[in-house]
């Protein structure tokens, strides 16, 4: 059964009637220091906004719902203007943010570390290289089994369903040979990967600082690309040579399985050893070593905020924001190119145009009646409880699902109800893109990184669309911004803008 879902949400409000639910989302000044409350669901916000704009001038936003939001004190940046100067930081900053780092919580409670690091890890180095070689040969034996490659590839093929279309494809335009090497070198490479980390597991007590949560297509391959080359930051133990998987854990969408998904011991197991720490902090010297999981479908998918709360519950969140329209695009060509036989495509016109209220009768925008319960199963799942079967396929492959991560101020709302606003960091792809620099160094700045280590080299552009002249159609796009996205867009833009209004950011 089809049920017309038009507008996607409530009938959309004039942005100016929108209150942001705001914004620890950005970055830190002092001089700007704004009270904003958290992020409601857009649909029930009211504009309640009184305030002032300009350095140093208190903006105050209260609560407007009747929900009554506890309110936070955060601080909110351009991105540009916060830049510090890259050249040469001056040498009170510098000294100030040593201190910073020397003083920050979790460097005190790590402690500890500092004996393991100066005494016990020297002293052991032989022993943990040999284990940590020794876990690899061991996995790699293991591999030649087949059987731990095979189980290992159908929990990952579960969570990340686009794979196999990947070798299908490959079959078809190279033939099953060729298709079959490929797939056999994937799959040991993986099994490799992930049983060489299980077998070292104690030499890996680190879960993530920090997350590039999101979104999906809005530039995190290359943030996370800028942030690896600190020489105190650290992504996942990822398969090597694969740009995606040397990444993206997966580990909360279930790549070791859909009831390991909430076990801090196994995910503890996608992250570098303590021989890593150990490199950074002792021998390069960085005051503190971070690691990060840079998944970007983390922030989409309504059960993952708990998930990370009860396993990393001092973690800060980046998160990537761009025209959510062309990242749904973006997203579909990038199946679509893997070979995913994708029912709809964003590249036709409206298939039977809109009525006067701007619903469209199209067939790509029914949903199946069961869309917005499904939603709710994963807002509702709680933190230890096995993730549904149906979960990845239909994230993937529906339509619905690309347009409810589309929106991304709902979709922030549990992270900000989980990590509060001032853990999260708003990204915007188009200051990124414009100014890398400045915006890596303001990211390093608030992932608690010492920037004075940090040297920028430009770098491509990564997981670059090949839209081969495909092309999303204006007339959809104008209807989905209208229908779909205008709430969301009008609060994550003012969220970008430190409080003030600006609903124009996208398209
Ligand atoms: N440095 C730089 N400058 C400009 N654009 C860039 C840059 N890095 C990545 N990109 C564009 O970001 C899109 C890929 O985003 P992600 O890396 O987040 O994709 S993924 O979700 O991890 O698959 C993808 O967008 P599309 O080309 O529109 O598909 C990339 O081209």
């Amino acid at each position: 059964m089809q049920r017309h879902l038009g507008t996607g949400q409530q009938p959309v409000q004039d942005a100016s009637q929108m209150h942001i639910g705001p914004s620890g989302l950005c970055l830190v000044r002092e001089e700007q220091q704004l009270q904003l409350n958290t992020l409601e669901p857009v649909n029930t916000l009211r504009h309640s906004a009184t305030g002032s704009t300009g350095s140093g001038q208190h903006y105050p936003l209260s609560p407007s719902s009747s929900v009554g939001t506890p309110t936070a004190t955060v601080s909110v940046v351009p991105v540009a203007a916060a830049a510090p100067d890259v050249e040469a930081p001056a040498a009170a900053d510098h000294q100030q943010q040593q201190q910073q780092l020397v003083e920050h919580p979790s460097t005190k409670r790590n402690a500890s570390w500092k004996f393991v690091n100066y005494c016990i890890i020297p002293l052991a180095l032989p022993l943990l290289a040999a284990w940590w070689l020794l876990a690899l040969l061991l996995a790699a034996a293991a591999t030649f089994s087949i059987w731990p490659s095979l189980l290992l590839a159908r929990r990952l093929y579960w969570a990340c369903p686009f794979i196999p279309c990947i070798w299908a494809k490959l079959a078809r335009e190279q033939g099953a040979l060729a298709a079959w090497l490929l797939r056999l070198q994937f799959e040991g490479a993986h099994c490799v990967t992930v049983l060489g980390r299980l077998l070292s597991l104690p030499l890996r007590p680190h879960l993530p600082a920090f997350y590039i949560l999101g979104f999906p297509k809005c530039g995190t391959t290359s943030l996370a690309s800028y942030l690896r080359a600190h020489p105190g930051i650290s992504g996942i133990s990822g398969m090597p040579g694969h740009e995606a998987f040397g990444k993206e854990s997966h580990f909360f969408g279930g790549m070791l399985g859909r009831g390991a998904a909430s076990s801090a011991t196994l995910y503890r197991s996608s992250f570098p050893t303590i021989m890593t720490r150990w490199w950074a902090e002792v021998v390069r010297g960085v005051p503190r070593w971070l690691c990060f999981d840079a998944c970007p479908t983390y922030a989409c998918l309504p059960y993952m905020a708990a998930r990370a709360k009860a396993l990393t519950p001092n973690a800060k969140l980046v998160v990537m924001v761009r025209d959510p329209a062309a990242g749904v695009f973006s997203a579909e060509t990038m199946l679509r190119n893997m070979g995913v036989d994708l029912p709809w495509s964003l590249s036709t016109p409206l298939a039977h145009g809109t009525d006067a209220a701007g619903h469209s009768s199209d067939p790509r925008f029914q949903f199946p009646a069961d869309a917005d319960e499904f939603w709710q199963h994963l807002q509702r799942l709680g933190p230890e409880e096995p993730l549904p079967e149906d979960m990845p396929q239909r994230f993937y492959t529906h339509l619905h699902s690309y347009l409810m991560a589309g929106r991304f101020a709902d979709r922030l709302q549990p992270w900000l109800d989980a990590f509060g606003p001032d853990n999260l960091l708003l990204v915007d792809y188009k200051q990124f893109v414009a100014q890398p620099e400045a915006t890596v160094r303001q990211v390093l700045t608030f992932v608690g990184a010492d920037i004075s280590r940090y040297s920028f080299k430009q770098q491509a552009a990564r997981m670059v669309g090949q839209y081969k002249g495909a092309r999303m159609h204006p007339e959809v796009a104008g209807w989905l911004h209208a229908n779909w996205f205008a709430d969301s867009n009008a609060a994550i833009a003012r969220m970008l803008a430190g409080g003030k209004p600006q609903p124009e950011a996208w398209p």
